[in-house]
C-alpha cells in the first residue's frame, strides 16, 4: 500500500510566516480533507522544548503501583472523586490493552479547573506530588502549552484554507479543555497473545490489536509516538495503512465534531494500534474548545450550534472507559 495517503509536511513555513506558508497551509487542508492524517516535521525546540520532553514526560510510567493507583479514576479506585482526568490502568480486557493518564488544563492553567459545577469535564487533575516525580509537573505545564499554541497554529491555518476567518476556529479554543494524554501499551503477556488472533504480519513479525478501531471525538489531535509502529490508518478501500514513526514530527488528524463543523469536508479517519509484543508510548494531545463554547458550523449558521461540552459528552459515552457516568448539570456559564 502506498504511503502518499499520509503526507508529510514540514510546518517550518508556517511558524516562521515565511513565503511558503501559503503552500503549507494548502497541503495542511489537501491533508485534513484527503485521508484526513498527515504527520508534520516539528522539532521541539522550534516550540521552545527541550529535545528529550517526551522521556521527561513519561518518566510517568516509572511511578510504583499504588502511586498510579492514587491517581486512578473513580471507576478503578472508588475511594477517588475524579471520573475524567487521572489514571487509567491496563484492563485485561480484549482486545484494549493500554495504561495512561489523561491530563486537563489545569496542568498549565490552574484557574480552568472548577471545583464547584461538579462538571467531571473541568475537574481538577491529580498529578504526582513533586517528591514523587521531581519536575515532572513543570514539563507537563511546558508541553501542554506548547501543543495548544500549536493548535491554534493549524486550526488557524484549516479556517484560512477553508475560506474563512481564523478567529471562526480559534476562537472556540480560548479558555479550552484540551486533554494530554500519556499513553504505554505494555508488552502482553503470550498465553493471552495465545488466545488471541493476530490481526498484521506473519511468523515472528505478527502482531495483535492493542489499540481498538475508532474515530477521535474531538477537534484536531496532535500525537507524538515512539520509534516502535503500529498506529494504522483505515484507508478508503479498507485496508490498514501505517503511520511510520519519524523523529522530529507529529501525527496529526481530526475528529469528528471538527468533520461535522466543516459540513463533513475534514474527515475524521478511523484509526487502530496493533502490537503486542513490544512495549510503545504515545503522547496525543486533543485539543479541544472550552467546555462551554458556543459551536456555531460555517454553513448551517442560523440553526443556534450547540455547546461543546454537552456534545463532547453526549459522543464519549460511545467509550467504553466512560461509560455508566454521570454528568452533573453544568453550571450555566
Ligand atoms: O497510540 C497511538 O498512536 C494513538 C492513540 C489514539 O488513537 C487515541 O488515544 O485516540
Ligand atoms: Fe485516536
Amino acid at each position: 500500500m502506498s504511503q502518499t495517503l499520509i503526507p508529510h509536511i514540514d510546518l517550518t513555513p508556517l511558524l516562521a510566516d515565511d513565503p511558503a506558508r501559503d503552500e503549507t497551509r494548502q497541503a495542511i487542508v489537501d491533508a485534513a480533507c484527503g485521508s484526513g492524517f498527515m504527520t508534520v516535521g516539528i522539532a521541539p525546540s522550534q516550540l521552545d522544548l527541550p529535545d528529550d520532553i517526551h522521556a521527561r514526560l513519561l518518566r510517568f510510567f516509572e511511578l510504583d503501583t499504588a502511586a498510579k493507583r492514587r491517581l486512578a479514576r473513580h471507576k478503578f479506585e472508588p475511594a477517588n472523586r475524579n471520573v475524567y482526568r487521572g489514571y487509567f490502568p491496563p484492563q485485561n480486557q480484549d482486545p484494549t490493552w493500554k495504561e495512561g493518564i489523561d491530563l486537563g488544563p489545569d496542568v498549565a492553567h490552574p484557574e480552568r479547573a472548577d471545583t464547584q459545577s461538579g462538571d467531571p469535564l473541568r475537574e481538577s487533575t491529580p498529578q504526582p506530588t513533586e517528591s514523587e516525580l521531581s519536575g515532572w509537573s513543570a514539563d507537563v505545564a511546558t508541553y501542554y502549552e506548547a501543543m495548544e499554541s500549536l493548535g491554534g497554529v493549524i486550526a488557524g491555518a484549516l479556517a484560512e484554507g477553508l475560506g474563512m476567518s481564523r478567529e471562526t476556529l480559534t476562537r472556540p479554543f480560548a479558555h479550552g479543555n484540551s486533554t494530554l494524554r500519556l499513553i504505554h501499551y505494555p508488552e502482553r503477556p503470550a498465553e493471552t497473545l495465545a488466545a488471541m488472533p493476530a490481526v498484521d504480519g506473519s511468523g515472528d513479525a505478527r502482531r495483535w490489536m492493542v489499540g481498538v478501531p475508532h474515530c477521535d471525538n474531538g477537534f484536531i489531535t496532535l500525537l507524538w509516538q515512539d520509534q516502535v509502529g503500529g498506529l494504522q490508518v483505515r484507508t478508503p478501500s479498507g485496508d490498514w495503512e501505517e503511520v511510520p514513526p519519524r523523529e522530529h514530527a507529529l501525527v496529526v488528524n481530526f475528529g469528528r465534531l471538527l468533520s461535522d463543523w466543516s459540513g463533513g469536508r475534514i474527515q475524521a479517519t478511523e484509526h487502530r494500534i496493533v502490537g503486542g509484543t513490544r512495549s510503545r508510548h504515545s503522547i496525543p494531545f486533543f485539543f479541544e474548545p472550552a467546555v462551554d463554547a458556543h459551536i456555531e458550523a460555517p454553513d448551517t449558521a442560523g440553526d443556534g450550534g450547540y455547546i461543546y461540552g454537552d456534545r463532547l459528552w453526549e459522543r464519549m459515552q460511545a467509550f467504553v472507559e466512560f461509560q455508566g457516568l454521570e454528568r452533573a448539570p453544568a453550571a450555566d456559564t
